[in-house]
Parts: structure tokens; C-alpha cells; sequence
């Protein structure tokens, strides 16, 4: 049912510098930020040939990353996101399986416009999840 890696995302509680160690450091090519606020969070991509990394940034009260952070305060890796050809169709497969759709269980838009949802860590070996549509 997965597909392709499409990024792994880090936690970052200073993004300048975490953009700053991607680019000036490591030689990585990355984005300005772009905030999400439907999805409480400010993002830098960093673009890698074959996959991308997601620095992400709490935005707003509400940021789902805000506790994370609270216990993992120098950052750390947050989720990781496979694509998948049909996300309904994968959604409906997992849930069959026990596995928990996390929030009201219906797709958002994510960060490169196409429809995305997270899967509880405790199901998946205590990695959060999230899955796009390809
Ligand atoms: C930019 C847009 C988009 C994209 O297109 O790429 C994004 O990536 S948005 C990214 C941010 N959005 C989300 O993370 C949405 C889904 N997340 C959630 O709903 C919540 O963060 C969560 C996963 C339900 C966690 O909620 P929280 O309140 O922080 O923690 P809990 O107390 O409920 O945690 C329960 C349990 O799970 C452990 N945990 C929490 N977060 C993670 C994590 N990222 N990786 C691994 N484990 C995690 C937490 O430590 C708790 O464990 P115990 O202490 O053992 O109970
Ligand atoms: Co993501």
C-alpha cells in the first residue's frame, strides 16, 4: 500500500537555526518558511534528491508539535510521511486493521497541496505517520 518516502519531519525549536545548520552547514537546499495554520505549524523544506526533510515549528496555541517539544526540547524526528495512491481507500484498509486515524479521521490539505492524514505512534512502533496522496 505505501509508496515513496515523501519526507521525514523534524521537530525544531529555533527554526532559523535549524534552516541555517540545513543550508549553511550541510549544504542543503531549503525553502523560506511557509506557515500551515490549519495545521499548527510553521514548515521549511529542505529539498534532498531523493526525499525531503520537513522542519517543522509550532504556530499558534494549538500546535499539535507543542508537546513533543515540551518533552524533547532540542527537537527530534517527528513523523515521517509515505505516499500512497489512494488515501481513502488506504485510511479504510487501516482502520479495518485497528489502527487509529488521528484527528476527525478526514483527509487535510497538507504541505504540498494533496489530501493527508496521521496515524496514531502507538500503532506503528512509535513513529507517527502521516500519509499523502501521490
Ligand atoms: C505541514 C503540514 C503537514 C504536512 O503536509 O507534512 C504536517 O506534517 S503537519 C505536522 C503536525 N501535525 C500533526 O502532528 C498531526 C497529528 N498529530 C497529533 O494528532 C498529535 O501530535 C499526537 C500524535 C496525537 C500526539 O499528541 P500529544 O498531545 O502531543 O501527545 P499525547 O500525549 O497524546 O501522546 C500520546 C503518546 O504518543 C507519544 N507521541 C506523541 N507524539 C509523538 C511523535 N511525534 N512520535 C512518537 N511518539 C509520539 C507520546 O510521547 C505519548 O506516549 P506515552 O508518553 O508513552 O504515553
Ligand atoms: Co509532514
Amino acid at each position: 500500500m505505501i509508496g515513496k518516502l515523501n519526507h521525514v519531519a523534524i521537530a525544531v525549536p529555533d527554526l532559523a537555526a535549524a534552516t541555517a545548520l540545513y543550508r549553511d552547514t550541510l549544504g542543503a537546499k531549503v525553502s523560506a518558511p511557509v506557515a500551515q495554520p490549519a495545521h499548527g505549524v510553521t514548515v521549511v523544506f529542505v529539498e534532498l534528491p531523493n526525499t525531503k526533510v520537513e522542519l517543522l515549528h509550532p504556530m499558534g496555541e494549538k500546535s499539535p508539535i507543542a508537546g513533543f517539544l515540551e518533552k524533547n526540547p532540542s527537537g527530534g524526528i517527528h513523523h515521517i510521511c509515505y505516499e500512497v495512491e489512494d488515501i481513502l481507500a488506504a485510511r479504510d484498509k487501516l482502520k479495518a486493521t485497528g489502527a487509529r486515524v488521528l484527528g476527525d479521521g478526514e483527509p487535510k490539505i497538507g504541505a504540498h497541496d494533496k489530501p493527508v492524514l496521521f496515524l496514531h505512534p502507538k500503532d506503528f512502533n512509535g513513529t507517527l505517520v502521516e500519509l499523502e496522496q501521490a
